[in-house]
């Protein structure tokens, strides 16, 4: 069943296709690691700025002109021959993009990348009516949440479990947000959010259906029925109190002394576990020191850290979510959600430019007013919006003496949480179970939950969707977290070998833990990425999955909203409340499109609160 993004991501003259026809040894790539290695060549050949060019063999310089013009699926083909005939024409000088966004305009919004973040608030403030400037460094949107193609497979960048896709509540934020650009997605259910292949063959599998789910995981630890029961209870508390919310931003006192009215148990129940956190109450109901663990890598399997260091609040939506909205995923891929939303964006007049690398946000009279790219462009907003990484935000793109004492405090608080090796692989079908569930979680050893690739996380996004590979075949992504230290410093060689090995050595582990036996055999197509291939295409520094607590956070109080110190600039994603997951990073764009619509008057306000109010919790913050 083709959507139009489908269509669009399968398009022979996409991007993607394009740099998968490129020779095996091109794949192998510039700079050796590169996961997308053909666009890093497109990169260098200088679609942005061609200065390299001549640097460059003839055919791949013509090859990559090539590219260029058939990767702009929605110029008019006289402006795609333009920019291909600038490239060749006018090698020695930066080639501007004929469609370039005008640089005289002044912007109520320009949004720095389009992560789910980034587009979630451009695509809210076009909807009210806001002039908005889209601005990602890369060549497709989604950051995280993006797409690659390889040898007629559609992969995922980051993990293929979409939460957020239900059709009631207010949390399906995914729905919510395309609605607002009037999309929607077609989505497959998934009957399970994940099995765990736990220590000493404890297994168990999360249903969709969650009387199924408590029933199993009671079967596990009967002694614990009440427990069980309890801690999850208090996650439905928390869960029903958020699906019951117009979910907008808690720093404008407008809206929240509304909720406040409409639904005070709600509101109440929230306040009351903002500053908790899950391993708190698991422990207040749960003695068996098993099943504790089993709380924490109900955390740890999106939150990266343990349940003592989770907000309870994240766990409420999650645990709960799973068994209401559900996991789901969209038909052609985790991809096309970015690109449906970029699509809604145009089509209600915001802009959104690619390969856009700002390198500064413009500061006047102690206020962001616009931001400068690489090649030079400058624009102008009423407002900066910046869905960068805080440490990419204000360590690179503010000038570093520009850092405001509130950015300091949150580094000293919140620390970056490690980044993955991914290791992408398509696989023989006849290989695999056919009933396999589509997520699973591997540790075998419980001491080693948080170490470097001691819990392996697979998705199989082909075994609810066979659209995204080639027929006969299986997606199989394996990524397991790592830091970016120990690969750096390798010769290209030594890279290329290290990732094959410790490639070879998660799906050896597999093969074991999840009885795939042969799967490396059967593995067709295998490219591996590391925290450094994380770095450089996601932009986030250090290829970090993003911020978690250095220490015993009070829950959710600490971690900084939409606005910033500095008058102006708004950050948005998963390194702003409340934190990572598509749909936290979702609710994070809906807040802060809220917040700035408030400010530049789009939406109403109650000014003499406003200030008194935002005073008064950054105060309260600031204690904690
Ligand atoms: N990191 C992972 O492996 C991974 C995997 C799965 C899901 N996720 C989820 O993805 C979400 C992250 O979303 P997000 O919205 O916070 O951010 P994001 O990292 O997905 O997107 C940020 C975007 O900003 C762009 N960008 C950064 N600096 C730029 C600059 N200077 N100029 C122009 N563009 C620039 C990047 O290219 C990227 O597209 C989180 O929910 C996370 O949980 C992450
Ligand atoms: C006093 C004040 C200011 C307020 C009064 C009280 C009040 C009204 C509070 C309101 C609070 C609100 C609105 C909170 C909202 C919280 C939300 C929306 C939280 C959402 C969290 C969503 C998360 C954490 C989603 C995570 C999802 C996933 C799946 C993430 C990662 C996935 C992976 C790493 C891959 C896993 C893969 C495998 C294979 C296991």
């Amino acid at each position: 069943m083709a959507t139009s993004w489908t269509r669009l991501a399968k398009d022979p003259f996409s991007v993607a296709t394009f740099s998968s026809r490129r020779s095996t040894k091109s794949q192998r790539s510039v700079e050796a690691g590169c996961a997308k290695p053909c666009l890093s060549d497109w990169t260098q050949a200088g679609v942005s700025n061609v200065t390299g060019v001549k640097l460059l063999p003839l055919n791949t310089f013509l090859t990559n002109a090539i590219g260029l013009r058939q990767k702009l699926p929605k110029q008019s083909s006289k402006r795609r021959n333009d920019v291909a005939r600038m490239a060749v024409a006018a090698p020695s000088k930066p080639v501007q993009d004929v469609d370039a966004p005008e640089e005289n305009v002044l912007y109520d919004a320009v949004i720095i990348g389009s992560g789910m973040g980034g587009l979630v608030t451009a695509t809210q403030l076009a909807a009210k009516g806001a002039k908005v400037l889209l601005l990602e460094k890369y060549i497709v949107p989604g950051g995280s949440a993006a797409y690659f193609e390889r040898e007629g497979y559609t992969f995922d960048v980051g993990s293929s479990m979409m939460f957020g896709f239900g059709d009631q509540g207010t949390t399906n934020l995914l729905t919510r947000a395309l609605a607002a650009v009037g999309k929607k997605m077609e989505t497959i259910p998934d009957p399970a959010m994940v099995h765990y292949h736990l220590p000493d063959g404890l297994s168990v599998r999360v249903h969709r259906d969650y009387e199924e789910f408590i029933a199993e995981l009671t079967s596990k630890f009967p002694h614990e029925k009440e427990g069980i029961r309890k801690f999850y209870d208090d996650c439905w508390k928390i869960f029903n109190a958020l699906n019951s919310l117009d979910l907008k931003s808690l720093e404008e006192p407008r809206y929240l002394l509304g909720e406040f009215v409409k639904q005070p148990l709600a509101c109440l129940t929230l306040a009351y576990f903002l500053p908790v956190n899950t391993g708190d109450v698991a422990r207040k109901y749960i003695k068996d020191e098993t099943l504790l663990r089993f709380i924490d890598i109900e955390d740890y399997a999106w939150s990266t850290v343990p349940a003592s260091l989770t907000p309870m609040i994240n766990s409420g939506m999650v645990l709960c979510d799973r068994h209401y909205g559900g996991v789901r995923y969209p038909i052609g891929g985790v991809g096309g959600i970015a690109q449906t939303l970029a699509d809604g964006l145009e089509e209600l007049g915001g802009k959104i430019a690619y390969k856009a690398n700002v390198k500064r946000i413009l500061v006047e009279n102690g206020q962001a007013s616009g931001v400068r790219l690489t090649d030079g462009r400058e624009y102008k907003g009423k407002t900066i919006i910046s869905n960068a990484t805080r440490w990419d935000t204000f360590e690179k793109l503010l000038e570093p003496e520009n850092m405001p004492d509130a950015e300091k405090k949150f580094q000293t608080r919140y620390r970056k949480s490690p980044s993955f090796l991914s290791i992408h692989m398509g696989v023989r079908a006849d290989a695999l179970p056919d009933d396999s569930d589509v997520h699973h979680m591997v540790l075998e050893d419980w001491s080693k939950m948080e170490e470097s690739y001691g819990t392996i996380f697979v998705s199989m996004p082909t075994m609810l969707d066979k659209s995204v590979a080639p027929k006969d075949r299986h997606i199989v992504h394996a990524f397991t977290p790592c830091w970016i230290e120990e690969w750096e410093g390798l010769s290209p060689a030594d890279y290329r070998q290290k990732k094959e090995q410790v490639a070879d050595e998660i799906v050896d582990r597999l093969e074991k833990g999840l009885g795939f036996k042969g799967l490396r055999q059967a593995t067709v197509f295998r490219e591996v990425g590391t925290p450094r291939t994380h770095r450089k295409f996601l932009a986030r520094e250090d290829g970090t999955y993003g911020p978690v607590p250095s220490r015993r956070p009070l829950g959710l109080l600490g971690m900084p909203f939409n606005t910033t110190a500095l008058k102006g600039l708004y950050c948005v994603g998963d390194s702003c409340f409340p934190g990572q997951g598509v749909n936290a990073v979702a609710f994070s764009g809906m807040a802060c499109a809220h917040r700035v619509a408030a400010d530049i008057g789009l939406e109403k306000t109650i000014p003499v609160l406003d200030g008194a109010f935002n005073k008064l919790l950054s105060t309260v913050r600031d204690r904690v």
